[in-house]
């Protein structure tokens, strides 16, 4: 197997790892973790971000029908989440690989410290040859806090780890250009960073046990595309399936990627979290978005929406308020204030630490 990958962030979905009755899928699993020794023993560093905590409580407890929702969601991950990671541990030691939990929160891509805190663990257990196995803690990770899906946290963390590319497993070839139950619909083999309105050829169910669905799905492999990495999306009910797709030839779906965006351009992108936000007119929006290295001056701006601090990461929005991207103050909401339409004043936002979203 030839690959030009050498750092590769793996996502399997619930669907993978879970049979129609809800039960885990123990030779699937066993499937994917032989395959993902032999990309270690080639040399290719595999972080997998796997989903299954709730599918695999299933399987241990049944929660009584009064339970509310929430509160049987972090049951079941509670418990599905030890039975998951036992069952990775036993055959991932099979081949003589160490694997590890990290649990993560929305709020753990916010925070810069947290942020970092993250990064430099994931880099002290790929440097100890160690397999991490990433979900979203369920237990603290409620309604609003929760990530779309797991997808959106295997793509913060490919964009985290400058990953050479993203692997989504789902139980289908790949994207199709129709629904995939419907006769006629075939896998898309190629997607490019110009393509968005995904809703107009994807069915916006999802299946069984998904949370996201499809659309999600590639709005999200969109985005990370756009940060320059490439992101494959490929049915990892099938047997080998890695090991098929690192040497190309296996029919899936692959998201082009883009011009490689900087440590901090990923950053941005990957956090949602923005405390002021500054509104720009139109001439400010075509610059900001044109793909050149421009930098939001105070002359493009119309109003501060929201209050903010020299550092802080600010939402840039147009005049109808629609999200142009983030960046990063180099002053105060203060100092912006009496700026605003003011020619020769220093950026608000440099090109470097500027992200658009658009
Ligand atoms: N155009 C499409 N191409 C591929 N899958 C689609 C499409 N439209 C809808 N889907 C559905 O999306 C599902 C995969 O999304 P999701 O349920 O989130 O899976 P996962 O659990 O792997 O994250 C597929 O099982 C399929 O039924
Ligand atoms: N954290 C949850 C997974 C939620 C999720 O996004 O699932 P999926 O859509 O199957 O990737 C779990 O482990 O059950």
């Amino acid at each position: 197997m030839a690959s030009q990958y050498r750092k590769i962030v793996v996502k399997i979905g619930s669907n993978v790892l879970t049979q129609k009755d809800g039960l885990p899928d123990l030779a699937r699993i066993q499937n994917i973790t032989a395959q993902i020794a032999q990309l270690r023993s080639n040399g290719i560093e595999v972080i997998l971000v796997s989903s299954g905590a709730v599918a695999s409580g299933r399987s241990i407890i049944t929660v009584p029908d009064k339970t509310d929702t929430i509160a049987a969601r972090q049951l079941l991950a509670a418990v599905g989440q030890v039975k998951l990671l036992h069952t990775y541990y036993t055959m991932f030691a099979e081949h003589g690989v160490v694997c590890a939990q990290v649990l993560v929160t929305k709020e753990d891509f916010r925070d810069r410290k947290h942020y970092l805190n993250m990064k430099n663990c994931f880099t002290a257990l790929l440097q100890n040859k160690v397999v991490p196995i990433v979900n979203e803690n369920d237990v603290v990770s409620v309604t609003e806090l929760m990530f779309t899906d797991n997808d959106e946290l295997a793509g913060l963390v490919a964009a985290m780890l400058n990953a050479d590319a993203l692997i989504i497993l789902s139980n289908v070839d790949g994207v199709f250009n129709g629904d995939p139950k419907q006769a006629g619909a075939t896998v898309i083999k190629e997607i490019h960073a110009k393509e968005t309105n995904f809703a107009s050829f994807i069915a916006p169910g999802k299946s069984q046990f998904g949370r996201g669905g499809m659309v999600t799905k590639s709005a999200m492999a969109q985005k990370v595309a756009r940060l320059g990495i490439p992101v494959h999306v490929a049915n990892g009910t099938k047997d080998d399936i890695l090991l098929g797709l690192l040497s190309n030839d296996v029919e899936h779906t692959k998201f082009v990627p883009g011009k490689t965006a900087s440590g901090t351009k990923k950053w941005l992108a990957t956090t949602a979290e923005a405390t002021g936000i500054v509104q720009v007119n139109e001439g400010a929006k075509t610059a900001l978005t044109s793909g050149k290295a421009i930098s939001l001056l105070p002359v493009g701006i119309v109003a501060i929406k929201a209050d903010f601090s020299k550092g802080d990461i600010i939402k840039v929005v147009d005049e109808a308020g629609v999200l142009i991207g983030f960046g990063i103050a180099q002053y105060g909401a203060d100092k912006a204030r009496e700026r605003i339409g003011e020619r020769n004043q220093k950026a608000l936002v440099h090109y470097d630490y500027f992200y658009p979203s658009i």
